[in-house]
């Protein structure tokens, strides 16, 4: 057969799968969530499934049997379970980079190559953050750090950082701050309340050619050498990095530098030594919980049938909303405060993995990929965005995630924020009827005309799908669960729209721009871009110049 042949053939295929599944789509779109509870009382046990600590309840969604059975075929032609293999085997999935995306292998004992290297770096890490925890590593001075700041951006950072946060309750060995942006306010506010003497840095880059890192990096490095009068500040510094040489050349000791390799993409680093502020900050034994939580999910993930297998669930019913309902974006909404950071964690997750247009073999992908993820720990987005969850025009999925209990909260706060999480999820289900939103005008005095007038404003339409994902307890064990979960729901997703879920070229074009502007910004010659950017550095060189005549 020809390639022309195999390209139509292919496309009329899509047309075929496609038309059968947006039939279901159709079917669905139309149904009451709440009859189809009526119509089947086993519903909520048929739709919900656990695995390493995490039950997924998937019943509130505009899904049944029938329309799942239709998902699961899609998956079964994209040979999804073969797909699943080669990915825990280490085979070089993230093709335009040629290479592994072999993050599991950081969780789990295989493929052997690549977890032997990580439990060699790992055990550094273990005997290295014991020697800082007793002291045995320290400061300049002789004191004991007591802080660690991290100095990072993207999977260098969003991790870590949403971690530290997540598991906060947890006793902590060392407070931690992380650092991340540019933007000289992000470091001068970790170093404001920091001691210089006790004070150590996490120099976090895969690349260390990361601008905003190596700047951050700079920085501190000044402020200690000015606060150390000529002492040795070298103990001071870690690097975690896969360009050991560019940390030399930066003076992190060797013995400071821990490596991670380039079968570990940024956003699925943190289980790498990218991670060591993670284990100073609660323990290497926390860390290595994470750790088995997510591989208890990884090993899920690929021993278990499709039909039952989380990821493959999660991102099936993201791929049934955003190719066949028209949903642009998907929220994210922990009821747990400490699980705030987890939206923005998840969208460099989400986003920069499946954010693209073209398919593996670089032609236009078929339809939409990687929604806009967004959210806020509940109860707060209560009060700001689920009006337009409730009411607004868009479809929009909603991931509720659930941590039953937490021995930490003061009395009564518990029982209100897991009633507050199923309250919601419910109405976004049930909504409102025109009928009760009249009754309630009559009831609060209105007369029958102006009842009638006023009552679509409460009406609620309902029907509006969200998962409920539950824990016992938020631990490192389930929290590595829960990020392997999403994880693997990424990369499921990359196997049905045939896309690299692993490589960030869209990234660059800015990356490079940034020193062709900033050459600009320092020189006193006509920039050489388009008009609007021309007059916005010559503004920035007309306020530089008048601050630097006010300042002699
Ligand atoms: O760890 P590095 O190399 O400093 O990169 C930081 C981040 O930058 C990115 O390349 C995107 O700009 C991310 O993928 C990565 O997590």
């Amino acid at each position: 057969m020809n390639e022309c042949h195999e390209e139509s053939d292919r496309a009329s295929s899509r047309l075929t799968e496609q038309g059968a599944i947006a039939r279901e789509a159709g079917r669905l779109r139309t149904a009451s969530l709440e009859q189809l509870f009526e119509a089947d009382p086993e519903r909520a046990t048929r739709f919900t499934f656990s695995a390493a600590g995490i039950t997924l309840d998937m019943s509130k969604n505009l899904i049944d049997a029938q329309a799942l059975r239709q998902l699961m075929d899609l998956a079964s032609r994209r040979q999804m379970a073969e797909r699943i293999r080669e990915l825990i085997a280490g085979a070089p999935v993230n093709n335009t980079e040629g290479r592994a995306a072999a993050h599991t292998a950081l969780r789990l004992s295989e493929p052997v190559e690549f977890a032997a290297m990580a439990r060699s770096v790992s055990e550094r890490i273990d005997d290295y953050v014991r020697r800082v925890h007793s002291g045995n590593r320290c400061g300049y001075s002789g004191r004991p750090f007591t802080r660690v700041v991290n100095i990072g951006i993207g999977g260098s950072d969003l991790g870590p950082k949403m971690v530290a946060s997540a598991l906060q309750a947890h006793t902590a060995h060392l407070d931690t701050r992380f650092v991340s942006n540019v933007d000289g306010a992000d470091i001068a506010t970790a170093l404001a309340d920091s001691d210089p003497e006790t004070t150590l840095f996490v120099l976090a880059s895969k690349t260390f050619t990361t601008q905003e890192t190596l700047r951050n990096a700079q920085t501190a490095r000044s402020w200690l050498r000015g606060a150390a009068g000529g002492r040795d500040i070298d103990s001071h510094f870690v690097a975690v990095t896969a360009a050991p040489e560019r940390a030399g050349e930066f003076g992190v000791a060797p013995d400071q530098v821990f490596p991670m390799w380039d079968w570990v993409g940024g956003r699925y680093s943190f289980w790498s030594a990218i991670g060591i502020s993670i284990a100073l900050r609660f323990g290497c034994e926390a860390f290595a919980d994470l750790r088995a939580g997510a591989a208890e999910m990884d090993r899920h993930f690929a021993d278990t049938p499709l039909e039952r297998n989380l990821p493959v669930l999660m991102g099936l019913l993201g791929v049934w909303y955003g190719n066949f309902f028209g949903a642009q974006t998907q929220a994210i909404i922990p009821y747990a405060h400490n699980l705030r950071l987890l939206p923005s964690y998840l969208q460099q997750l989400e986003m920069e993995s499946n954010g693209k247009s073209v398919t593996r073999d670089g032609k236009p992908v078929a339809g939409a990929t990687a929604p806009v993820i967004w959210g806020d720990a509940g109860t707060n987005g209560q009060h700001s965005f689920h009006q337009l969850l409730h009411q607004g025009t868009h479809l929009i999925p909603v991931d509720f995630i659930l941590p039953l209990t937490n021995p930490a909260s003061p009395e009564g706060h518990q029982p209100l924020l897991v009633a507050n999480c199923l309250a919601q999820s419910r109405s976004l289900m049930t909504g409102k009827d025109l009928a009760q939103a009249k009754r309630e005008f009559i009831d609060s005095g209105c007369s029958d005309a102006e009842a009638q007038a006023l009552a679509p404003a409460k009406v609620m339409p309902g029907n509006r799908p969200s998962n409920l994902l539950m824990m016992d307890r938020l631990t490192p064990k389930t929290l590595g669960a829960l990020i392997a979960l999403y994880e693997h729901k990424v990369y499921v997703q990359s196997v049905i729209w045939d896309i690299n879920a692993f490589d960030q070229w869209g990234v660059e074009l800015g990356k490079q721009l940034c020193g062709d502007v900033l050459a600009a910004m320092s020189g006193d010659e006509t920039a050489v871009f388009d008009t609007s950017t021309n007059t916005a550095i010559t503004q920035y060189r007309a306020l530089q110049s008048q601050s630097e005549n006010n300042t002699k």
